[in-house]
């Protein structure tokens, strides 16, 4: 991993931003404890968002949730200096976007910074085609490449064939695939999204962001995506920032937020989560595509793992009892200094559980350790495992699923 990579790629520090004349006396007023409302009383001028610090890494997806009216909008509009802040400052790769001159924030706009609204803001008088590439000209790319890149995009998000297409003709999800088509055609490395897929009926928004997350496990744009839904900002967040009358009360990955709800606020937030309607480990665990056993040497196991594209692998004894797990890095590293034995390897701390054990046990597991935990069955014996993406799905499925609940749990791996 170069220096590059551990770097945030974006940075956003102390960010307020006031609508109204009196902006720093309203910052102040909220500053000496006084809530949004009194403020906006006082003064007449609206806090937006106040005192926002939190930090995008690259490939992540980021999430800003909250009510009507919390500030998500504004926040990401502060992102792209759509608006321009109060007070604070944004960081692009460093950069100060506040301090740039405006040239240069349209070009990093243009070519750095995409934004993807609710209605796309498609062009009804264009061709399908037409609209995914207006970016790319705008960006003054030449014709032949802007088809090649267009009708990539168009197959990335399952309307190959279709450019000739008149918008107008186009349903409403299949005008967000063209959206997200014409976002991803563009090639910008960060994706501003402002609650894209809030105007689809239910099941049309659930195929829309596992689209959105197939096509993002592919290309691993930076993404931060604003919605007022918990169930997608679970689903398709690594993060999550939850929002209140301006102010970030939470920054966590789904797994924080369902586990230590910052306040009552948060609580509040989650209580539709029903644990008890998805039970236990067994509702969720997924087979292990391949196990290692303990008594293969590193080369075996290693050429199994690269086979199977995984990066670490469960190791089992000759019961098929979990012994531990073993990422590939260290099984690499075994056969390189000429070891003959897996053992060095294991990490043994990997945690068990029985198929019965209550999600909502499982659930803490993952908070400090990112690694699936192992399902044991009879005698011991290695069931399945829990992914985090599985967990999740599960979890986020019990939300809208009736009281009964069906198994049906996606097992696409956010992780
Ligand atoms: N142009 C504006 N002028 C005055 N006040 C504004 C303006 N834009 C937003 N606000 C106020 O700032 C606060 C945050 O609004 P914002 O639109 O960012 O919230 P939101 O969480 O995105 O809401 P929604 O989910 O309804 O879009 C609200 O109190 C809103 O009334």
């Amino acid at each position: 991993m170069t220096d590059n990579a551990l770097e945030p790629l974006i940075r956003v520090e102390k960010l307020s931003k006031v609508f109204g004349r009196q902006g720093r006396r309203a910052l102040e007023l909220r500053r000496s404890g006084r809530s949004k409302a009194e403020v906006e009383k006082q003064t007449g001028s609206t806090i937006g968002v106040f005192e926002a610090s939190f930090e995008v890494c690259r490939g992540e997806i980021f999430v800003i949730i909250g009510l009507s009216g919390s500030g998500k909008s504004t926040l990401l509009r502060l992102i792209n200096r759509l608006i321009e802040p109060t007070e604070g400052e944004v960081y692009v790769e460093g950069e100060p976007i506040s301090r740039m001159p405006a040239g240069r924030v349209r070009e990093i706009r243009r070519k750095k910074m995409g934004m993807v609204f609710q209605h796309f803001g498609l062009l009804p008088n264009r061709s399908v085609l037409e609209n995914i590439t207006f970016g790319l000209e705008i960006q003054g790319v030449c014709a032949q490449e802007r088809l090649r890149r267009g009708e990539e995009a168009l197959e990335m998000v399952g309307l190959e064939g279709q450019g000739a297409k008149r918008i107008g003709e186009l349903s409403g999800g299949m005008k967000q695939r063209v959206g997200l088509a014409r976002a991803l055609a563009t090639g910008q490395e960060i994706l501003l999204m402002d609650e894209p897929f809030s105007a689809l009926d239910p099941l049309i928004r659930r195929d829309m962001q596992n689209l959105f997350l197939d096509i993002q496990g592919e290309i691993r744009r930076t993404v931060v995506f604003v919605t007022h839904d918990l169930d997608e900002a679970l689903r398709l967040g690594h993060r999550v920032a939850i929002m209140r009358d301006g102010e970030i009360v939470q920054v966590g990955n789904p797994e924080e937020i369902l586990t230590s709800p910052a306040d009552e606020y948060v609580e509040r937030f989650i209580e539709d989560v029903d644990y008890a309607k998805v039970r236990s480990a067994e509702a969720v665990m997924v087979d292990p595509k391949e196990v290692a056993y303990e008594a293969e040497g590193p080369r075996v196991v290693l050429r199994r793992m690269k086979r199977a594209g995984m990066s670490s692998i469960f190791v089992v004894d000759a019961e098929r009892r979990p012994v531990g797990l073993c990422e590939a890095e260290e099984v690499a590293r075994l056969l390189e200094s000429g070891e003959r034995s897996l053992s060095g390897a294991i990490d043994r701390s990997v945690p068990s559980v029985r198929p019965d054990t209550p999600l909502r046990e499982v659930l803490p597991l993952f908070v400090e350790r990112k690694l699936p935990v192992a399902v044991v069955g009879e005698r011991g014996r290695l069931e399945g495992i829990v992914v985090r993406g599985a967990l999740i799905a599960g979890l986020v499925a019990s939300m809208n699923a009736p009281a009964s609940g069906s198994n049906e749990v996606e097992h696409e791996a956010l992780s």
